[in-house]
């Protein structure tokens, strides 16, 4: 077929059957989409259609079944042709789903053209992945992993042509340890079926084979780590799916199959924790002590609850009421262009983003040569409720716009949110924002800050390293947990990390831009979506 400049091939314009009328078809390269028209005079009903050519999931050939053939005049007819194009339809709220359309026609070199000129073009797509390797946690969330995967994720992938070797996990750490052994340059991209927890698995199996292949030694906190180009998808069957749904805009498994059918990319930021010049880990979303570390902890007890331990959890946590006393110091994200505070969300193509890439590798070119250490730190000592330290807004289907709605995907900072004592009904009405449109940051307790790292230490541990024995500590600790109403917790709380407990709690983070992918495009932006969340009763009694 003849060229264009540029080696695009001019569009392929036909008319073809659909259904029981002709339209006019098009195949056009340069503007990216397949087009389908009713070439009759405009009339309510008549309808066009497109599909942009990055959407299609595949082309196959169809055989006519004899109930098709035997309506209308076919009968009359020699046997048509037909081929399938599958695409991607979006429906409400991000939703993503499978949907097709088959075109005929009596020409079988006609229909043999399409059929090749489609498959060509989805040739052509080299983001898209055609081998992954899929690991499921067949105990995550509601336990329906494995027949997530089975019944709405494997039949798509295998529709678009995308080979797999799946391991169903045995045990915590099963796929992280894997990751280390295998062969990774045979895949594409890594798929994950799970929750958060599995995720962070995965990711931390991906990053750690990455640092050690290139010989960085992941416990020194200032090295500088090595990009992970190999993309992550996420295929949610989880209790809180908070990543899935704060990169895709819906935990959805469907949908987020579609994205690492299409080859999506999403570059993510991710900190690293690190205790006395030791490693501890990485993470993605949330960072949380106080309130949700406990919250977590309490309810590792309750895993036979399923996802609903949460619920529990929270509930228990709430009344509680603990704060915990410490020193926060941090360094101000000063190259990140926005606030925490911005009406803008990071949304997909995020300019803001795209700007911390942009000084990203400038960086590299200077090999890295930034003055951190010079760099301000800011202290604040303090008695807090809860200490969240987000890398993204934690948007999840609990709390739909987040634990900071702002907070972008991949700009290389966190947002350093700080809840101080306060009353009960005053941390109410702070978690209830979490769940409405009203801003979260705008209570007198809460102070929020756009942060490249910062540190932790209790009140306890300071002490610690100064006089009380270690026998001692721990009776105090005895003391107040048998007092609860007292609230003034002697003890730690603990760090929900991407929703891992951590053994410490003095710690030192450090946010990575960018250091890794997924298979997603960052939330679009919709507008006939974003419908109102359904106002909680406690809402409307406050
Ligand atoms: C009275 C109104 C109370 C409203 C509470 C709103 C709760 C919003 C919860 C937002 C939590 C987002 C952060 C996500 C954390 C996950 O990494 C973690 C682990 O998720 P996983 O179990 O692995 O899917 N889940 C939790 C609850 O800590
Ligand atoms: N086969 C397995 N048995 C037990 N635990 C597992 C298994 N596979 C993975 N895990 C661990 O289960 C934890 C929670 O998994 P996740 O999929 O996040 O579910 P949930 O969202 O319900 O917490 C993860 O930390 C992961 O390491
Ligand atoms: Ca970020």
């Amino acid at each position: 077929m003849e060229q264009l400049p540029g080696g695009r091939r001019p569009p392929l314009v036909s008319t073809l059957g659909l259904g029981r009328r002709s339209w006019e078809v098009t195949l056009d390269e340069e503007r990216g989409r397949l087009a389908w028209r009713d070439p009759r005079p405009p009339r309510r009903g008549s309808e066009n259609c497109f599909v942009p050519t990055s959407e299609i999931i595949a082309v196959e050939e169809t055989e006519f079944n004899k109930k098709q053939r035997n309506t209308g005049k076919w009968q009359k007819m020699a046997k048509p042709h037909a081929f399938t194009v599958y695409y991607v339809k979006k429906a409400r709220n991000h939703r993503w789903r499978c949907s097709d359309v088959t075109f005929w026609c009596v020409d079988e070199h006609l229909c043999n053209q399409w059929i090749q000129a489609l498959k060509e073009l989805l040739e052509m797509q080299k983001c898209r992945p055609k081998h992954l390797l899929v690991y499921i946690n067949p105990y995550g969330g509601k336990r329906q992993g494995k027949r997530i995967y089975e019944q709405k994720v494997a039949p798509l992938f295998s529709l678009a042509s995308i080979s797999t070797d799946v391991v169903i996990t045995e045990h915590a750490n099963h796929a992280k340890d894997n990751l280390f052994e295998v062969n990774i340059n045979k895949y594409d991209g890594v798929v994950c079926v799970g929750g958060d927890g599995m995720f962070s698995e995965v990711m931390h199996g991906l990053i750690g084979r990455m640092q050690k292949d290139s010989g960085i030694d992941q416990n020194n906190p200032k090295a500088p780590l090595v990009q992970c180009n190999i993309r992550i998808g996420i295929i949610p069957a989880g209790s809180t799916d908070c990543i899935c749904y704060s990169t895709v805009g819906i935990a959805d498994p469907v949908t987020s199959a579609l994205h690492i059918i299409v080859g999506d990319c999403q570059p993510l930021d991710v900190s690293s924790i690190h205790h006395n010049n030791t490693f501890v880990k990485y993470y993605v979303s949330l960072l949380g002590y106080g309130f949700y570390g406990d919250i977590l902890k309490d309810s590792e007890k309750k895993r036979w609850m399923g996802p609903m331990r949460y619920d529990y959890s929270g509930f228990k946590t709430f009344l509680s009421h603990h704060y915990y006393e410490g020193t926060i110091s941090f360094q101000p994200a000063k190259h990140a262009l926005g606030s925490p505070r911005d009406k803008d969300r990071c949304r997909t193509g995020c300019y803001i983003c795209k700007e911390s890439e942009q000084q990203l590798a400038e960086q590299h070119k200077t090999c890295g040569l930034n003055h951190e250490e010079d760099e301000e730190w800011k202290v604040i000592k303090g008695k807090f409720l809860a200490i969240n330290a987000v890398n993204m807004s934690c948007a999840c289907p609990r709390s739909p716009k987040g634990l900071s709605p702002a907070a972008h995907l991949a700009d290389g900072s966190a947002d350093l949110i700080l809840v101080r004592k306060c009353s009960r009904f005053d941390f109410l009405r702070y978690l209830v924002r979490h769940t409405n449109h009203d801003d979260q940051f705008d209570f007198s307790f809460v102070d929020v800050y756009r942060v490249k790292s910062f540190q932790f230490t209790s009140k306890l541990s300071e002490d610690n390293e100064s006089s009380v024995t270690d026998i001692g500590k721990k009776r105090f600790g005895q003391f107040c947990r048998d007092h609860p109403v007292c609230c003034c917790n002697i003890a730690n709380s603990t760090w929900n990390c991407d929703g891992e407990t951590l053994d410490s709690s003095a710690i030192e983070v450090r946010v990575h831009c960018q250091l890794m992918k997924l298979f997603a495009r960052g939330i679009e932006e919709n507008c006939k979506d974003e419908a109102a969340y359904s106002h909680s009763s406690v809402e409307q009694l406050l």
